[in-house]
C-alpha cells in the first residue's frame, strides 16, 4: 500500500503564495517501509498535512490516495475501521485520557486492536524510563512523560503507516534517542512507513528523505 498526495493545498493558504514549498502543490508518493520527514517552521502547516493524511480534515484541494481510494471519497466509518489496521498517529495535542493511568490508556488501545501481548507495556515503557508511573494517572505526569505514553500507545496496533506531529518536543536528546530507535524498531518489523513532521531536522534523523512546508 502506498500514500499519494496529489497536489494538496490548504483551503486557509492561497495557491500563490506555495511555490516554496516541496510538500504544497506537489505530487508525493509514500511508500510502506520509507521514512518521509516534514520540516517547517511554527505555523506553516504541518498539523493540518498530518491531520489531513488521517482523514481527519477535508478543507484542502488535490486528492490524497490510500492506493487507489482517495480518502475524500470515504464515509467516516469506513475511514475509521480502515484506520484501525492501517495507520496508527501520535498528536501533537496527545489525546490521553487525563483521569486514567498510563497502562490503562495505553491497554485501551493494545485490547482494541492487539499487535502486541500485554506484557510488551512493561518492557516499552523501562525502554522510555516510565515504568514507575504506569499506574499513575496521566493528569499527573509532566508532559514529556505523557509524549511517551503516546508514543507507546501509538505503537501497540498494527499499522503500514505511522504519523507523528512533534512528538519530542518536550524531550531530552537522550530520551528522543531512546524513543526514536523504539519507533524504527517498530516501523521496522511491520515493514511500515513513517511520516514524522517536526520544526527542524533532528541530529540523528540525518540522511532520510526531508521536505520542507
Ligand atoms: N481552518 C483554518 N482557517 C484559517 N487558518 C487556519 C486554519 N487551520 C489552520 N490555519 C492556520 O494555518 C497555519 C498552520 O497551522 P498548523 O497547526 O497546521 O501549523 P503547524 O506547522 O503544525 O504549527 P505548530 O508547529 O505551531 O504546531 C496556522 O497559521 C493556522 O492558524
Amino acid at each position: 500500500m502506498q500514500i499519494n498526495l496529489q497536489e494538496i493545498v490548504p483551503d486557509y493558504i492561497d495557491k500563490k503564495n506555495i511555490s516554496g514549498s516541496q510538500v504544497w502543490g506537489k505530487n508525493i508518493i509514500i511508500k510502506k517501509g520509507e521514512h518521509l520527514h516534514i520540516v517547517a517552521p511554527s505555523g506553516t502547516g504541518k498539523t493540518s498535512l498530518i491531520h489531513f493524511i488521517y482523514g481527519l480534515r477535508k478543507d484542502y484541494t488535490g486528492n490524497i490516495s490510500y492506493d487507489a481510494t482517495d480518502i475524500k471519497k470515504l464515509s467516516t466509518e469506513s475511514f475509521s475501521s480502515f484506520r484501525q489496521n492501517k495507520i496508527s498517529i501520535i498528536f501533537q495535542d496527545l489525546r490521553l485520557f487525563e483521569d486514567q493511568t498510563t497502562r490503562e490508556n495505553i491497554e485501551i488501545k493494545r485490547r482494541l486492536h492487539p499487535f502486541h501481548p500485554p506484557e510488551m507495556i512493561d518492557e516499552m515503557a523501562g525502554r522510555l524510563g516510565i515504568e514507575t508511573k504506569l499506574s499513575q494517572q496521566v493528569k499527573t505526569c509532566s508532559y514529556g512523560e505523557k509524549q511517551r505514553i503516546a508514543i507507546i500507545r501509538s505503537l501497540m496496533q498494527p499499522f503500514e503507516f505511522l504519523l507523528l506531529d512533534e512528538p519530542y518536543s518536550h524531550l531530552d536528546e537522550v530520551n528522543r534517542k531512546k524513543a526514536m530507535d523504539l519507533i524504527y524498531e517498530e516501523c521496522g518489523k511491520r515493514n511500515a512507513a513513517m511520516i514524522f513532521a517536526d520544526l527542524k531536522e533532528l541530529d540523528f534523523l540525518k540522511g532520510e528523505k526531508v521536505l520542507t512546508l
